[in-house]
């Protein structure tokens, strides 16, 4: 199965220049979907996650099947103001604006063995803050996991001591 077939690009979305990877053509497709979650839970089991950890909101509908899949955890990385009880956040740049992230305070426990999924690997902002929430949580980071990756913007940069897997390189 090709899943760049199920990638729609989208030229100046949000923003002028920004080439935009729409992937709600795959997530239509149940085959495809599965697939592509399929490889991640191979991965996530590789790696001997213990739980999985997504960003809002795209990486909620990879993370999520393939915990589920796996029969362990996941935790929601989200946007300030959204989790009830205490957090630990980190500011971060992204291809196109800038963000904070949070996650519940005992979303992780010391130890425990964690692979971020997302559906996309850009400047490596999220996933940077992402892992040091982790790892501020005690939590080990065994892995990151992407639908997509745009190796141009170099997002492995961030990444260099991490196991990174992507499904599809543009
Ligand atoms: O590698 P980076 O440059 O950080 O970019 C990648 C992130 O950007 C997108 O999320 P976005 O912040 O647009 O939020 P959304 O999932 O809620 O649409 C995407 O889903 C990744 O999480
Ligand atoms: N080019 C892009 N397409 C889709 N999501 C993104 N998130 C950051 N950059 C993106």
């Amino acid at each position: 199965m090709n899943l760049k077939d199920y990638v729609a690009n989208v030229p100046n979305f949000p923003k002028e220049g920004i080439q935009f990877k729409d992937i709600t053509p795959l997530m239509a497709d149940g085959e495809a979907y599965n697939f592509a979650t399929s490889q991640m839970v191979e991965f996530a089991k590789a790696q001997n996650a213990e739980l999985i950890v997504g960003p809002e909101a795209r990486g909620f509908i990879f993370g999520c099947p393939v915990a589920n899949e796996l029969k362990i955890g996941f935790a929601p990385v989200r946007k300030p103001g959204k989790l009830p009880r205490e957090t630990v956040s980190f500011n971060y740049d992204l291809e196109y604006g800038s963000n904070t992230l949070c996650m519940h305070k005992d979303a992780v426990k010391p130890g425990q063995r964690v692979l971020i999924v997302d559906d996309l690997l850009a400047t490596g902002g999220t996933v940077e803050a992402t892992i040091k929430i982790i790892e501020e949580l005690g939590g080990i980071v065994v892995g990151c996991a992407f639908l997509i990756e745009l190796v141009d913007l170099d997002g492995r940069k961030h990444l260099g001591n991490y196991d990174v897997f992507s499904l599809m390189q543009y």
